[in-house]
């Protein structure tokens, strides 16, 4: 299998503490992985790691066959994190007219990038007057520039509603389909089945790695949620 990354021993410190405890995994070309697990066990700082943004990384991690954060990987790496990270005072076009020149990026790109996060007939509202929600699929729109090899999404459906949940998930596996490798981070079990594969982590480690339903029947379980809470007390 072609895999997008590949990380060996990954571990990271912040502050004082031990955030990612020595971590192997891959994320594989054109599948959806989700990096599930309760708020606060390191999938924000797993995805810093592999865009590059991270400090004291020990371990290896290569992003096509590159360290991450190599300048090369920079156009091949779309990335969304939970801030907001568009501008509030222009529009949606001209946030992405921007994004798409500072990437180098051709302005054609603009409306195939809206229309894949359904707001096409938003164009020109300013994203200071547009929904949480809204806001969210603004700088997923971003990332979508240049159509990156890998995306990685940290939790890009917190706070969207249902069918906009249920448009973005076939959104990503089209995009797994047509080639990309897509990391989605969820804190919620449910979007768990959504996956081709999900990378389960707690406290730093991951506690299971498989696809929904290999995971499902290791743990004689019939969901996510419970496979989740069987593993973590049959582990202690
Ligand atoms: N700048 C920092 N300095 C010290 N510790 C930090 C810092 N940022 C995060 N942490 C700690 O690192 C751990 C992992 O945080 P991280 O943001 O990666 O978790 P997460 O799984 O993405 O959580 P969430 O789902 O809430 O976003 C947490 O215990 C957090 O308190």
């Amino acid at each position: 299998m072609n895999n997008a990354v590949e990380a060996h021993g990954l571990e990271v410190t912040r502050g004082s503490r031990e955030v990612l405890r020595g971590l192997d995994f891959t994320v594989p070309v054109g599948e959806v992985t989700g990096l599930l697990g309760p708020s606060g066990c390191g999938k924000s700082t797993l995805m810093r790691v592999l865009v590059g943004v991270q400090a004291k990384v020990t371990g290896t991690v290569q992003v096509f066959g590159q360290p991450a954060g190599s300048r090369a990987l920079r156009s091949r790496i779309g990335y969304v994190t939970q801030a907001a990270s568009v501008y509030d005072d222009l529009s949606i076009t001209e946030n992405l007219a921007f994004f798409a020149r500072v990437l180098g990026v051709d302005r054609g790109e603009i409306d195939r990038c809206l229309e894949a996060v359904d707001l096409g007939g938003h164009a020109d509202q300013v994203v200071r007057n547009l929904s949480g929600g809204q806001r969210s699929r603004v700088n997923l729109a971003v990332a979508l520039l240049g159509k990156p090899d890998l995306l990685v999404l940290d939790e890009p459906t917190v706070g969207l509603d249902p069918v906009l949940r249920e448009s973005l998930w076939v959104m990503f596996h089209r995009l797994a389909d047509d080639g990309a490798a897509v990391l989605v981070s969820s804190h919620v079990m449910d979007e768990a089945e959504r996956c081709d594969r999900l990378l389960l982590m707690r406290d730093g480690v991951f506690i299971a790695d498989g696809t929904p339903a290999a995971i499902k029947q290791k743990a004689g379980v019939d969901d996510i949620e419970q496979a989740f809470l069987s593993i973590v007390r049959g582990a202690r």
